[in-house]
C-alpha cells in the first residue's frame, strides 16, 4: 500500500508538489498521470525516501522507506532506465543490488528470465537498447520479490512487443495482489493498463477516480435508432431529454439508456440500437488537466 499525505515538495521556488494526498492500494493498476512537469516523478522519489518532503509524507505500507529494513524485498521501482553504471554486464549489475539486500544469485536468474534477458545476460549495460535498460530495471525492481511496484514511465523507448509485455507484466503483478503505481503523461496508455487513475496537475490531486468512473463522468449522450424518430424524439423530450436529430438517428442527452428503453416501450416505438456515448479518455483528460499544462501549443507557436 502506498499512502501520500499532505506531500509538499519545493525546489526554491517552485512547487513541486503541493498538498497531494492519495492512497493506493493492492490488487490493481494505479495509473500516475499528469502533463510534464506535474509532479509526477518527484511524489515517486519522495515515497521512495529519494527526496524529502518539504512537508507532509509519503509511506510504504504504513511507515517511511527509510525505516524498511530490506527496501528492495518490500517496494520495488524503475525510474530512470538510464541511471545505471554502463560498464558492468547486466547479470553483475543484478548481483550486486541483489548482495547488498541479502538477495540470493538464484533470484537474479529468475528475474533476468522473466524479463526476457537471459539471453543477454553477459552484455555490458553500455551497450544495451533502451528497451533492453528498461527490461533491466524492472528485473531491478523484482528482484526482491516486493509487494509494492512503482514504474515512472516504463513504457518509454519500448518497441509494441515491449509495450505489451510491460502491460501484461503489470497486470499480472496486480492480479497477484501487489501494490502497483505507474506514471504516464498518455492516457491512451492508461486507458488499457489502469484500473484506477490518480491525475495530477501542478503538484495538486485533480481526480483520483476508476477507469470506470472516469468513462462515466464523460458520458455525452446515447445514440438512438429507431424506425420512428419523430414520435420517439416527442416521447423523450416528454420526460425531460433534450433530443439533437443526427443523420438516420437521435443523439439524446439528459437520459439514461434504460429510461430511453423504457420510455420508447411506453409508447409502442421499436428501438434498433442504444448506444450510450462517452468523450474519449484522452480529450476527458486534456479536459481536467487544462489549466495545469506549463505550455501550451499555440503558446509556444505564437
Ligand atoms: N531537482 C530539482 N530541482 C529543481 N526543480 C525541480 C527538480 N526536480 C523537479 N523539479 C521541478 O518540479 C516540477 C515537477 O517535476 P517532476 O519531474 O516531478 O514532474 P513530472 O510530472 O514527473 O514531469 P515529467 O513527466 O516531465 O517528468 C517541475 O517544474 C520540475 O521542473
Amino acid at each position: 500500500m502506498i499512502e501520500v499525505r499532505e506531500l509538499s515538495k519545493r525546489y526554491g521556488a517552485v512547487r513541486a508538489v503541493d498538498g497531494l494526498s492519495f492512497t493506493v492500494e493492492p490488487g490493481y493498476v494505479a495509473g500516475f498521470l499528469g502533463p510534464n512537469g506535474a509532479g509526477k516523478s518527484t511524489t515517486m522519489r519522495a515515497v521512495l525516501g529519494l527526496d524529502a518532503p518539504t512537508s507532509g509524507e509519503a509511506l510504504v505500507n504504513g511507515g517511511r522507506y527509510a525505516d524498511i529494513r530490506r527496501p528492495m524485498c518490500e517496494v520495488g521501482a524503475l525510474l530512470d532506465a538510464n541511471a545505471v553504471h554502463g560498464g558492468r554486464s547486466a547479470v553483475n549489475h543484478l548481483r550486486c543490488l541483489a548482495r547488498s539486500n541479502g538477495i540470493g544469485d538464484k533470484r537474479v536468474v529468475e528475474v533476468l528470465e522473466q524479463v526476457g534477458l537471459a539471453g543477454a545476460a553477459r552484455r555490458r549495460v553500455a551497450a544495451m537498447s533502451l528497451g533492453m535498460k528498461q527490461r533491466l530495471g524492472v528485473a531491478a525492481a523484482l528482484l526482491g520479490d516486493p509487494g509494492v511496484l512503482l514504474f515512472d514511465e516504463p513504457v518509454n523507448g519500448l518497441d509494441p512487443e515491449g509495450i505489451r509485455w510491460i502491460r501484461d507484466l503489470m497486470r499480472g503483478l496486480a492480479a497477484e495482489g501487489r501494490t502497483v503505481l505507474v506514471s504516464s503523461h498518455l492516457m491512451s496508455e492508461m486507458a488499457v493498463t489502469a484500473d484506477r487513475v490518480v491525475v495530477i496537475g501542478r503538484g495538486r490531486l485533480i481526480l483520483e477516480t476508476s477507469m470506470r468512473e472516469l468513462t462515466e463522468r464523460f458520458r455525452r449522450d446515447v445514440l438512438v435508432r429507431t424506425p420512428d424518430p419523430a414520435g420517439l424524439r416527442r416521447a423523450l423530450e416528454r420526460g425531460g431529454a433534450v433530443v439533437v436529430p443526427d443523420e438516420d438517428a437521435l443523439l439524446v442527452q439528459g437520459l439514461e439508456a434504460a429510461d430511453i428503453a423504457d420510455a420508447a416501450a411506453r409508447s409502442g416505438i421499436a428501438v434498433h440500437e442504444l448506444t450510450p456515448r462517452s468523450a474519449s479518455l484522452e480529450d476527458a483528460y486534456l479536459e481536467l488537466t487544462e489549466d495545469s499544462v506549463e505550455f501550451r501549443t499555440e503558446e509556444v507557436a505564437r
